[in-house]
């Protein structure tokens, strides 16, 4: 099968620099090379050249609105070609504000997809909830419908429209969730299953009842939204926002193989890949850990 891939070298949606230089870790990693000895037809489409601005809003709750406002436009018009053109999209990170723009462009070009997002962190702080600010933290909070009556104007991202409802969302991973992150989650019904549910079920569990809970007729195309911060630290130490108690590398491989089985995967995002933390080990750790999870995303399997 066909995969576009796409560098997304974002930083301001968090206060670490270096996310930005996450797609050419992953290139230098050899991501490419082994995504096409799967016998895929990869396209590599580079690194977006994301447009720099002068902040023009200093008041603003969300930190860097212009620049992650008008990179997100950019990322949607490019994951939604990608996708309208026949490929599965792979889009590299860059923080997970990414996925403001991949998830609204996926949607352009398809609907009625569902979302499974990976994440020790749950990404739907608004502006107004969020305490630190970091619009990697926001994401989901711009794209859900039922959330916009809480959300303040935002300026910057006009192009940008709701386009999830809450039901067609899962969360596997969560292990750090904000107050108003949690409220949002239970007045809304989002399906979660944090590393509580994995311990409690087992990762099988969490996968088919998430999957069964956002599409229970097994028919819709999937986003699968990466951050590498839900795999244990020891696993992805070069992370902006590791948090102890992660997902190992088998129940991340596994999530990658029940996704790529279903045959519906369409966007794939790996976000928070940041090489300037930590050592040389520590990035060569993060790296691996990020393309063995892809590499399982596009039909790598343990049993061969
Ligand atoms: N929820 C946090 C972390 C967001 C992480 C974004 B991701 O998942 O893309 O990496 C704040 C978390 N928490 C706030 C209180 C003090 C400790 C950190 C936020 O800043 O909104
Ligand atoms: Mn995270
Ligand atoms: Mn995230
Ligand atoms: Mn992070």
């Amino acid at each position: 099968s066909k995969v576009g891939v796409i560098g997304v070298p974002i930083h301001m949606g968090q206060p670490r620099p270096g996310t930005e230089h996450g797609p050419e870790a992953m290139r230098e990693g050899g991501l490419i090379s082994k995504l096409e000895g799967l016998g895929l037809d990869v396209e590599d489409q580079g690194d977006l050249f994301l447009e720099k601005h002068d902040e023009d809003i200093h008041d603003h709750p969300a930190k860097n609105v212009k620049n992650v406002g008008s990179a997100s436009s950019q990322i949607a018009d490019s994951v939604y070609n990608t996708i309208k053109s026949g490929r599965t999209c792979l889009a590299l990170g860059g923080d997970h504000s990414m996925a403001i723009g991949s998830i609204y462009g996926h949607s352009l070009a398809e609907p009625d997809h569902v979302v499974i997002w990976v994440d020790a962190h749950a990404d739907i702080n608004t502006p107004l909830t969020s305490s630190s600010g970091n619009m990697h933290g926001m994401p989901l909070s711009f794209l859900v419908k039922e959330v916009q009556p809480y959300l303040p104007d935002i300026p910057h991202f006009d192009n940008i429209k709701p386009c999830l409802s809450a039901k067609n969302i899962a969360y596997i991973g969560l292990r750090d969730v904000d107050p108003g992150e949690r409220y949002i989650i239970e007045k809304l019904g989002i399906h979660s299953f944090s590393m509580t549910e994995v311990d409690k079920f087992g990762i099988k569990d969490c996968v088919e009842k998430a999957l069964h809970a956002v599409d229970p007729e097994g028919n819709k195309p999937i986003h699968l939204s990466f951050d590498i911060d839900a795999l244990d630290p020891s696993l992805a130490p070069s992370t902006g926002t590791p948090v102890p108690g992660g997902l190992s590398i088998r129940e991340g491989n596994y999530i990658a193989e029940e996704l790529a089985a279903t045959g519906r995967l369409t966007c794939v995002d790996l976000a928070e890949v940041n090489p300037k933390l930590g050592n040389d080990r520590d990035n060569e750790t993060t790296v691996r850990s990020a393309i063995t999870i892809i590499q399982h995303c596009f039909g790598n399997r343990r049993q061969g």
